[in-house]
């Protein structure tokens, strides 16, 4: 039994990033993730998952988080409400990448109904091991809190 500790993962959907949901809580045995609903695919609306997902990472008590809706909008609206949470919409696995390297993201947003299941794990995998890039990007991310 390693006794290692693992990285701590806040995740969460609404009914339509249920599925993505589910499906990267299996993937991501490396970490100690904890699911903060939905548990179903049905209707709700997304607030009522993305706060406290948002406020979980807020807390540092999580290192990130994994935010998934239809378009990832949604979601990324309300957890950048957080003053300290930089939320990335990603599409792409290089914008995963660099939402890590430039912008020192800690909360990833998938559009579940735009990426397939296999771009899902993709940019997960890409994002919780790119290590932020600092440098010049340092002073740009400390100016984004008002
Ligand atoms: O906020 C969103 C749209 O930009 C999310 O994608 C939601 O998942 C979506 O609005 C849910 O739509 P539905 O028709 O109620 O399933």
């Amino acid at each position: 039994m390693s006794t290692e500790t693992k990285i701590k993962i806040a995740i969460g959907a609404d009914h339509a990033g249920f599925e993505y949901k589910e499906l990267l809580k299996s993937f991501l045995t490396e970490y100690e993730v904890k699911d903060f609903g939905t548990h179903s695919t049905q209707s709700v609306d997304y607030p009522d998952f993305a706060h406290p997902v948002a406020s979980a990472v807020e807390s540092k008590e999580y290192t990130f988080g994994i935010l998934v809706c239809g378009s990832a909008n949604g979601v990324a609206i309300t957890a950048n409400k957080h003053q300290h949470i930089r939320a990335a919409i990603c599409w792409l696995n290089e914008i995963a990448e660099l939402a890590r390297m430039h912008n020192n993201a800690n909360i990833l947003c998938i559009p579940a109904r735009f990426v397939s299941e296999d771009l899902a794990k993709e940019m997960t995998t890409t994002f919780l091991n790119t290590p932020f890039e600092g440098g010049r990007h340092e002073g740009r991310v400390n100016k984004i809190s008002c």
